[in-house]
């Protein structure tokens, strides 16, 4: 068990606790392809696919945020999260999938994998039965991870950002509004867990940690194109 120093925050110990994961997406061959410019276009398209319906219950989780929040502060910002999602990321996954001839329709009638469904089903149920700090762990390593993929990648250089259609993927994840929002999100996450008894806390680390597999098996489905064997 970790003990809690008054210097530590609990954000650290939740990305400590995932660290491993992480890497371990940065050095999956989806990530690796992306940030070099290389990737099949048609592993993107399936992403892209898949991660649009994902948005649409990522989006809920926020607005279950705002139910959950008891400050007017809270429930605005979490409204603002809930808005984004649904307004200027799905709206960038809209325009990259006509570029690909692929109509808004056809986004919506996507079939969910057996990944993205573990995926959302998972958050849904923390955010049906669980407190708002564990809506708060189960969203963050989504935010936080795709932050810190889109701040290395814009920072990579040459490869990804000579892409024509996955440098926009980087702009967005590296933009400041994303960076600031993420911010918010371990700042409210800090906050929530302050004072927490270690077995609650415990249990946020569970999602934390739970969340970030999910998004490396994210990666994994979309370089496999991994949909249901049946
Ligand atoms: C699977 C997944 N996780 C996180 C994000 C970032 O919002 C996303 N678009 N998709």
């Amino acid at each position: 068990m970790q003990m809690q120093t008054q210097t530590s925050k609990f954000s650290e110990r939740l990305y400590e606790s995932s660290k491993m994961i992480w890497e371990q997406s940065h050095r999956h061959p989806f990530l690796e392809e992306l940030k070099a410019g290389t990737l099949d276009p048609a592993k993107f398209i399936f992403y892209l696919k898949q991660d649009y319906i994902y948005l649409i219950d990522y989006a809920k989780m926020f607005a279950y945020g705002s139910i959950k929040a008891t400050d007017l502060q809270t429930m605005g910002k979490f409204s603002e999260l809930c808005h984004s999602i649904l307004n200027v990321e799905m709206g960038l996954h809209r325009q990259y999938a006509e570029r690909f001839g692929v109509t808004q329709e056809e986004l919506e009638r996507t079939e969910p994998s057996p990944t993205t469904i573990a995926y959302t089903k998972y958050l849904l149920d923390v955010a049906a039965h669980g407190s708002l700090a564990e809506v708060a762990a189960a969203v963050l390593p989504c935010m936080w991870s795709y932050r810190e993929i889109g701040v290395l990648f814009a920072a990579a250089g040459p490869g990804v950002m000579d892409h024509s259609l996955y440098r926009d993927w980087v702009l967005m994840y590296s933009s400041d509004e994303f960076g600031e929002l993420t911010d918010w999100c371990i700042g409210i996450m800090d906050q929530l867990a302050d004072g927490l008894p270690e077995q609650e806390l415990a249990k946020l680390e569970q999602h934390f940690i739970m969340a970030s597999k999910l998004e490396y098996m994210f990666w994994d489905m979309a370089y496999r194109l991994k949909g249901w064997p049946v």
